[in-house]
């Protein structure tokens, strides 16, 4: 079943066009990431998602409804965590998950929520006094107190330490089992490498791609990377001169080889008849961000 459908939605502020024809739909169950840099137009879309924002062009619909013209039967199940939370410094946890409870029909008990996202300790806490992955975990109980069938969670895990982060992931992949569908805004690639079943790659506001994260690393082309430090000098024609290489950089005492294929076998096997050992070998992939490169011509930073 389709829980969000998005259709050549526009929404341009002044002469600034943020959203350019972006179409996408999410399935039930997913985890969906919207995925792309700092001004890309993750954030408007998610907002004309959850109702806040008016479209200028395009049709969305979540859960079936109209996010604009249904917003209080949207609101009863789609719950959203937007980046700001709002929240006043002195409320404490507990009030905050009553307080938003009221505004549903049917919100789901406080204390097993608390429990699940490790906040019952901080019950009595006040907002101001969370770390900010508490204050996180506090940001999905409110998104979730309503008994949502589908959750929004925008840059949820920016500014976290790599615990934190790691925590999180756990936790929104518990709402998934749960059923909940999950539209995912991030800017990292291994957040969206990680979590997402598919993702839409954003830049400028237009979508380049709608994918599986292996299946946009793949679109980059199978480059696979292996850096390591030989344990005798290496002959670098006899390296390059193997099918599966494509280059060789030498970084200091590393050695950088790239190329496709059986690429580690090819040049294991070149090492082990030489009696060369590969210390500290790593060998990494094509990843989302060489995708986002390689369809967007340029890198995400800039
Ligand atoms: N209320 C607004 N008025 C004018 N311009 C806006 C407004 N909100 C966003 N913009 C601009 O629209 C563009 C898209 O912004 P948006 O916040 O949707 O991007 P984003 O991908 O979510 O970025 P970030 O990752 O930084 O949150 C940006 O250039 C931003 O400066």
């Amino acid at each position: 079943m389709t829980v969000i459908e998005v259709d050549h939605l526009h929404k341009r502020y002044g002469d600034l066009v943020a959203v350019d024809d972006v179409s996408f739909t999410v399935g039930e169950g997913e985890i969906f990431g919207i995925l792309g840099p700092n001004g890309a137009g993750k954030t408007t879309t998610v907002e004309c998602l959850s109702g806040l924002r008016s479209a200028d062009r395009g049709s969305v619909r979540v859960l079936g409804l109209d996010p604009r013209a249904d917003r209080e039967a949207l609101r009863q199940v789609l719950g959203v965590q937007l980046q700001e939370s709002g929240l006043p410094d002195r409320i404490t946890v507990r009030e905050a998950l009553d307080l938003f409870a009221s505004f549903y029909a049917r919100p789901v008990p406080a204390a097993p929520l608390m429990d699940r996202l490790g906040l019952t300790e901080k019950a009595g806490a006040r907002y101001k006094q969370l770390s900010g992955g508490q204050k996180q975990r506090l940001a999905i109980a409110l998104a979730m107190i309503g008994g949502p069938r589908a959750v929004i969670l925008d840059e949820l895990t920016t500014g976290l330490d790599p615990h934190a982060r790691r925590t999180t992931w756990d936790l929104v992949e518990g709402i998934r089992d749960e059923g909940v569908t999950v539209v995912l805004v991030t800017h990292f690639m291994a957040e969206a490498e990680r979590l997402c079943d598919r993702v839409a790659l954003i830049d400028s506001g237009r979508v380049v791609a709608v994918d599986t994260p292996a299946a946009l690393a793949a679109s980059a082309g199978q480059t696979q990377r292996m850096r390591f430090r030989p344990s005798a000098p290496l002959d670098e024609a006899a390296l390059r001169a193997l099918p599966e290489v494509v280059s060789v950089v030498r970084r200091g005492p590393q050695v950088e080889i790239s190329g496709t294929g059986n690429l580690v076998q090819a040049v294991t096997s070149l090492l082990a008849r030489r009696q060369i050992i590969a210390a500290d070998l790593r060998v990494e992939q094509t990843t989302l961000d060489d995708a986002f490169v390689a369809l967007t011509g340029h890198s995400r930073s800039v």
